[in-house]
């Protein structure tokens, strides 16, 4: 597979104008727009006329390719509606090609490659994704989005460990140590390591190296995104993140939304907590109504032609 770039015209986030000198071949391939929320790219398709991904799983896998293809941790498929009152469905591959439920910071690209691709003036989109309807708003250079309620029951994330009932965490082993962790289902699922500062720095170092043994545990049948977490006050909170098919990534929407329940669940935080993930910062408030709410930026990043 080729991958043809359009450069973009006027900047990121206005109207994209694509030179028409293109040949018939180029016309013909995958129209895409790159976008990212705080350095978790992705690469977005309009895929609204057909209920079949324009790129299948292995496709997907060559083009977030950083060297070979456009690169992205995953790619979104804007697609038609499953229900009756919603905008449309979100699918999305991740870089290894795998299918999650969920995913936060792409959610918030989608909601802005919506307004842009279908010309709309609407705001808020009701959007289908396999973990339930997302809601997410467009307000000035942020989106805050309505990301549901936190799964806690293990079977349903799905996890193996018992958390203690007192505690709420579960001891997980990884290379002999015993972690302390609290698995939570935001529409996929996460184990969240809580860390002191000396061993923060370690594992960001070690990443490549540990990031996998933790996201094939035995104790996450259906492997898991794991946060590191190094609480830095009742209001803020240092994020690392090992995500399931994609390794590590700048942030993770999802990832950050399962951290802060985590953190107010065993009493380390409130319920709203600034998130310093590498690429940047998310405001997650995990409200009495149960559900959890992120905000944060989206941005255009250029657009393209996938050929085939
Ligand atoms: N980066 C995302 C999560 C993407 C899906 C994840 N890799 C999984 O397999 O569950 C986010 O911002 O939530």
């Amino acid at each position: 597979m080729d991958v043809g770039f359009v450069a973009l015209s006027g900047g990121a986030g206005r109207r994209v104008q694509r030179r028409r000198a293109v040949s018939e071949r180029v016309r013909m391939g995958v129209e895409f727009q790159k976008y990212h929320g705080i350095g978790n790219d992705f690469i977005l398709v309009d895929n609204m006329k057909s209920s079949d991904t324009l790129l299948t799983a292995d496709e997907s896998v060559k083009v977030c390719d950083r060297h070979f293809g456009v690169g992205a941790d995953g790619v979104i498929f804007m697609m038609p509606p499953v229900n009756d009152d919603s905008d449309f469905s979100m699918r999305i591959y991740n870089s290894d090609g795998s299918e999650p439920e969920m995913c936060g910071n792409g959610i918030r690209c989608l909601a802005r490659f919506a307004r842009e691709v279908l010309d709309s003036e609407k705001t808020v989109y009701k959007i289908d994704t396999l973990a339930g309807l997302i809601v997410p708003e467009i307000a000035g250079d942020m989106v805050r989005v309505d990301m549901g309620e936190p799964e806690l029951n293990p079977a349903k994330i799905p996890s193996l460990l018992t958390p203690n009932p007192d505690t709420k965490e579960a001891a997980y082993n990884v290379n002999g140590i015993d972690w302390q962790v609290v698995p939570i289902g935001t529409g996929n699922p996460h184990a969240v390591v809580f860390v002191d500062e000396e061993q923060f720095k370690a594992l960001d170092e070690n990443l490549e190296a540990v990031g996998p043994l933790y996201e094939n545990h035995e104790t996450f049948p259906a492997r898991t995104n794991t946060e590191f977490i190094y609480v830095k006050s009742p209001e803020e909170i240092d994020f690392l993140v090992w995500e399931r098919g994609a390794g590590r990534t700048l942030a993770c929407g999802t990832g950050a939304c399962a951290s802060v329940v985590a953190c107010s669940l065993t009493g380390r935080t409130g319920r709203e907590v600034a998130v310093n993930l590498p690429g940047g910062r998310l405001d997650i408030e995990w409200s009495e109504d149960n559900h959890m709410y992120m905000t944060g930026p989206a941005e255009l990043v250029y657009a393209g032609e996938i050929r085939q």
